[in-house]
């Protein structure tokens, strides 16, 4: 798989205040890399300065095959930017937004009507195409806003909070058009998201930054695996089978009432199978069992840990 973004000992202090210290990054093409990190861990830095907005102290930045200091006007050509700061207008139609920002990239006016036209029918805004935007659900907005992103076709989006506030229903739309643009035009996806549900959804690779540093990398399953916190769940069918498993699994907690005892598991399948080998020879009937693997706020909430509790001001 091609590389289409690759950054190399990337810095940027603001004064005295070191907001990168030192960030290495390679997203190939057609995936999407999820950048996940607590407020203020310099996220939206990281996005300004791979979207040409502002210049890196040191570091050297390669997107579309074009180096960022000194080619970002071709950078600028292969990417698009959308989220918190809508390009939406909303005293114009879905269909007008469309043709203004088609009208924006010089690509004609027959050509940017069929553009615009596919892009209604593509992100399911047709019906809505001659009301203004104004009039628009949440998640109509944002679709409309990834709508413009695309009219210029770009090959790398910036995908800002895109379901910050949408209901889960429109969540999931957002979800598979994000997914669709990977796989059917094969963009390259930068996501940013508070979600880490989001993040574990969408990303082929996500990375922590942490006070200006990226403490983990990894697909969402090895990051999980980083840390601890997996259990397996029995619950077993009588109070006779509860009882004589219960002071020989290794439980860490019980439940009398609900029959059921939690047993803390690594992630490695050894565990589970010591277990119900055990349960087999000693005829315990089992009527529920559940494997439990840490999710990425675990992760986050491990490997983000900051040694002081306040949060830098702007
Ligand atoms: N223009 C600026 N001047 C001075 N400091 C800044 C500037 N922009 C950002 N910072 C500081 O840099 C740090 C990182 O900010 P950034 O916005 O990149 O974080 P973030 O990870 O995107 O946070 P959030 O999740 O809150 O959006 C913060 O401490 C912020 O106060």
């Amino acid at each position: 798989m091609r590389t289409f973004v690759s950054v190399t000992g990337l810095r940027k202090s603001y004064g005295a205040h070191r907001v990168l210290d030192g960030i290495d990054l390679t997203i190939p093409q057609g995936t999407v890399f999820s950048l996940l990190g607590p407020n203020g861990a310099g996220k939206t830095t990281t996005v300004q300065i791979l979207s040409t907005l502002i210049k890196a102290d040191a570091g050297e930045i390669w997107v579309a095959g074009h180096d960022l200091a000194k080619e970002p006007d071709k950078v600028r050509a292969a990417i698009g930017v959308t989220g918190q700061f809508s390009a939406v207008d909303s005293f114009l139609t879905g269909e007008e937004n469309l043709r203004l920002m088609a009208d924006l990239l010089h690509l004609g006016r027959a050509k940017g009507r069929r553009r615009a036209r596919e892009l209604l029918e593509r992100f399911d805004l047709t019906d809505a195409a001659r009301k203004p935007a104004v009039t628009y659900s949440g998640g109509m907005r944002r679709r409309l806003d990834l709508a413009m992103t695309m009219v210029g076709t770009p090959s790398l989006i910036f995908l800002d909070e895109p379901t910050t506030g949408l209901d889960p229903r429109s969540r999931r739309t957002m979800w598979q058009i994000v997914r669709d643009l990977v796989q059917q035009d094969g963009v390259t996806i930068f996501l940013t998201t508070q979600y880490l549900e989001e993040a574990d959804e969408l990303a082929d690779r996500i990375a922590l930054l942490s006070q200006g540093r990226l403490v983990a990398e990894g697909t969402p399953e090895e990051l999980k695996r980083m840390v601890p916190g997996g259990h397996i769940v029995v619950r077993f069918a009588d109070p006779d089978g509860y009882r004589r498993a219960a002071g020989h699994v290794g439980a860490t907690s019980s439940n009398d009432a609900a029959l059921t005892v939690q047993i803390p598991d690594s992630g490695g399948v050894r565990t589970l199978r010591k277990l119900l080998e055990w349960l087999d020879t000693q005829a315990i009937d089992v009527a529920e069992l559940s494997v439990h693997t840490p999710d990425l706020d675990d992760v986050f909430l491990t490997l983000t840990q900051e040694p002081s509790t306040k949060e830098p001001s702007r």
